[in-house]
């Protein structure tokens, strides 16, 4: 694994979009609520420009002051980060001319990024609103891995030192500062020397717990970013000494990038999304070995075959898909990869991508410059990877009636022909892999270079050249030594004669003549260079002349065949860009082509995608749990979120060994045909009758809707869905202060979901308040009934499973 990228934190003052969330306070967001309207300029600042740059993530943004503000100053603010991890924050002082103008800092954004662990995390603070949002931690593959890069940016970009990103430090900021009235702001910044001394023991306690309902601490990195925006303001505050202004944090939210469904930790975990288990074996175990998929969603689905595939399928289950042009555009390609005339193709296009390697990471580790010339496999990974695109881009093209497929396009625009077969053919020219698989190096062909090609035969013929000298030198000694005496050649040494050390019954000839372990015989003009045990080495003026007119003859052909491989991989490297989207098309192509066989293998169906707040499910089965029993009972659904009137319907339990029952409709909201569809649903029944499964089941099937994929299910019909909120495991684990009780995490997680439920999220309650006493439980259950209820009258979908029943009474 590439070393993390030092961490790093950006200060934007953005245009005061941003993207939406569910804030911790009640008052109105001056930004827009729904997916839809989301502003696009806050993609630009942080998805548009690092889903093209992922690199610039590790780094700090911080847009112009103003895009008035000179240019210089920017740019000296910029160099000044750059130059090293130490750099302290802008003397706000010295800015102090520019930060006169309040106008524009009141609109300022501060953001801070880290990345770390495969994870990235993300934090800003908006000075309109005085919003501190944080973000999920996102998981990234190593192959987007982060690397730190120059770019030209209209943000202020400050790297920080590794300590400012501290997860423990800033979850201590946040929780030992008061937190005011509800009405008031929830932080008042103070200086940095103030803060501890003002929260006691129980307020910090109090703070964490609240803290914990608005924001998911586990987000650890995400955690460490917002103490470095707090560090921030801190440090402006005390600088431009605004005392009769004092930074608030009004608001503490989390918040989710634009066109992807927010799914978090605890619903992955509870709807068994991925699931890692310890590798079996021993060594690859801990906390960086490899861990295993058990039986989980990305585990029964991930039937890609290259490495790239792998890692961009692990990017849409982590990222579901609320673009229904995406959606659309996966499904359409599962259909068309689906259809038997043309399956035959499709297993020889899957049979071309399990040849390909991870091309991008051998394009970076070739990017990495001299002494990067790239090892023999590494090599023969890009020919194959050329010979097998043009293969894959052939198989495409004959198949007939699929043109129309965007994935067909992208091939088409992405498959640059040219490149492919230029590389494949400067690979092949250049490199004879038979040898440098027995040699271990890189072994170039022959014919390719005049001076490598004289080095070569002379170096083939070294072993004869070197018997002929030691025959010549021979003539001069006597006869018991000439058959001993040779001549070899020891890199970096040079040529040399060998003598034997004195054996029994040997003579000690001319100059030597010590009995005890010399040399078998040694001439005036030959210089000892070293003695081992059974050998002396001597050199002379025929070994002198040798070493100059030869050399290192096997150093010569070293060198020079890195030089040739440093100029076919800088040729290469000039294709590099052609190179690296056609294999990022080859792995969205094993990612179609995976689900494809997901879903024939497992019988899913395509759903129908929608834009109506709608879930229909007919015949709809849990993708895992299908596979554990001998017969699984389908069972349907049908809720809505509809206009200003919530609706809710009590159903029994699906059963286990009935289907589904009708269920009763209370105040539903009227579909098309008249029928009132309710949009909260809580479901009632006996141990063990399979309302868990069934609850899992709805999400999950919405969930996989929204990565592209087909569903296990007869016939759906799917509503964009902005967020799957969970309420059904009690991670204890997770939360890193034991002050909490199981009762408390739960209500924590119910209190988090409600906060971050919008009109069209879909929220999934099950054993909720099983930690206390059952009237408690029932009292707490109607009150969040009554929660979602308000939600739902802003139109959003809900399921509770009832577990008391003195409700249904
Ligand atoms: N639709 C189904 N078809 C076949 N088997 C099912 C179905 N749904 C659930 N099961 C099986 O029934 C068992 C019980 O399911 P589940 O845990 O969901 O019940 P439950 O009602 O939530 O139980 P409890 O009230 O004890 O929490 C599971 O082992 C599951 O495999």
């Amino acid at each position: 694994m590439p070393p993390a990228p030092r961490r790093s934190v950006a200060f934007a003052h953005f245009d005061g979009s941003l993207p939406t969330s569910s804030s911790a306070s009640s008052s109105p967001s001056p930004y827009p609520q729904t997916t839809q309207s989301r502003h696009p300029s806050s993609r630009v600042s942080l998805q548009g420009r690092n889903r093209n740059h992922q690199h610039t993530l590790s780094q700090i943004y911080s847009q112009g002051q103003s895009q008035n503000r000179s240019q210089g100053q920017g740019q000296s603010y910029h160099q000044r980060g750059s130059e090293s991890d130490n750099y302290s924050l802008p003397d706000i002082n010295d800015r102090g001319e520019d930060d006169g103008d309040e106008d524009e800092d009141s609109e300022a954004v501060i953001m801070a990024i880290d990345y770390k662990s495969r994870k990235i995390g993300c934090a800003f603070y908006s000075m309109i609103d005085q919003r501190l949002s944080l973000m999920e931690d996102i998981e990234l593959p190593t192959s987007e891995c982060l690397e730190a890069h120059e770019y030209a940016t209209p943000y202020h970009i400050s790297i920080r030192p590794t300590g400012e990103f501290s997860y423990e430090a800033a979850r201590n900021k946040l929780i030992s500062i008061k937190i005011g009235q509800a009405d008031g702001p929830i932080l008042t910044l103070q200086t940095p020397g103030d803060i501890h001394d003002i929260a006691t023991d129980q307020q910090r306690r109090g703070n964490l717990l609240r803290l914990a309902g608005w924001v998911n601490v586990d987000s650890k990195i995400s955690v460490g970013c917002s103490g470095v925006v707090l560090t921030y303001l801190q440090r402006k505050q005390a600088a431009t000494s605004l005392t009769n202004k004092a930074v608030s944090v009004a608001h503490i939210e989390m918040w989710s990038m634009n066109d992807t469904m927010f799914v978090n930790a605890d619903t992955i975990c509870a709807l068994q999304i991925f699931e890692d288990e310890s590798h079996p074996n021993f060594l690859t175990q801990g906390p960086h070995g490899r861990g295993k998929e058990g039986l989980s969603l990305f585990g029964i689905m991930n039937l890609t075959r290259s490495p790239l595939g792998h890692t961009m399928l692990k990017q849409w289950f982590l990222r579901p898909s609320l673009s229904i042009e995406v959606i659309n555009e996966r499904q359409d390609s599962i259909s068309a990869f689906l259809r038997p005339d043309i399956s035959h193709m499709v297993q020889e296009i899957g049979k071309s991508l399990r040849k390909i390697k991870n091309v991008p990471k051998i394009l970076a580790s070739l990017r990495k410059g001299l002494g990067r010339e790239g090892r023999s496999g590494e090599w023969s990974a890009l020919q194959q990877f050329c010979f097998y695109a043009l293969k894959i881009k052939t198989c495409l093209q004959e198949m007939n009636g699929i043109g129309e497929l965007l994935i067909i396009k992208k091939v088409t625009e992405n498959f640059n022909v040219t490149s492919l077969q230029a590389v494949g053919q400067m690979i092949t020219e250049t490199i004879d892999f038979e040898e440098s698989v027995s040699l271990h190096r890189v072994v170039l062909q022959r014919n390719i270079d005049e001076e490598l090609d004289e080095t070569k035969r002379l170096y083939d013929g070294l072993g004869d050249m070197l018997g002929t000298v030691a025959r010549d030198i021979a003539r001069d000694v006597p006869p018991d030594v000439a058959t001993s005496l040779n001549v070899i050649f020891f890199p970096q040494i040079g040529y040399l004669i060998v003598i034997p050390a004195q054996g029994s019954g040997n003579t000690t000839y001319g100059l030597l003549d010590d009995d005890s372990g010399g040399p078998a015989y040694a001439q005036e003009g030959w210089d000892l260079q070293f003695c081992t045990e059974t050998n002396w080495y001597y050199k002379n003026t025929q070994m002198r002349d040798l070493d100059d007119y030869f050399g290192d003859l096997y150093g010569r052909v070293c060198d020079r065949e890195i030089e040739l491989v440093h100029a076919l991989k800088c040729r290469v490297l000039q294709h590099d860009a052609a190179l690296a989207s056609c294999a990022t098309v080859c792995a969205e192509l094993d990612c179609l082509l995976a689900m494809a066989e997901a879903a024939e293998r497992y019988k899913f169906t395509r759903p129908t995608i929608v834009t109506d707040n709608v879930i229909n499910i007919k015949g709809g089965r849990h993708p895992l749990q299908e596979l554990c029993v001998s017969a699984y009972i389908e069972n349907d659904t049908l809720i809505a979120g509809g206009e200003g009137v919530s609706g809710e319907m009590l159903v029994d339990a699906p059963g286990n060994g009935a289907p589904n029952s009708a269920g009763r409709s209370r105040t539903g909201i009227a579909n098309g045909d008249g029928e009132n569809v309710p949009s909260m649903m809580l479901l009632t029944g006996p141990n063990y009758s399979g309302k868990s499964v069934y609850l899992k089941q709805v999400a999950l099937i919405v969930y996989m809707a929204h990565i592209g994929s087909f569903l296990p299910a007869k016939d759906a019909v799917i509503g964009l869905t902005d967020k799957i909120l969970t309420r059904i495991q009690t991670r204890e684990k997770l939360i890193p202060l034991k002050i909490q009780s199981a009762f408390m995490i739960d209500l924590q997680q119910i209190a988090s979901s409600l906060r971050l439920a919008t009109r069209r999220s879909l929220l999934i309650i099950d054993e909720f308040g099983k930690g206390t006493d059952s009237s408690d439980g029932a009292g707490l259950a109607c009150s969040i009934k009554r929660l979602i209820s308000n939600i739902v009258a802003q139109h959003s979908m809900g399921f509770i499973q009832q577990l008391y029943r003195e409700l249904r009474t």
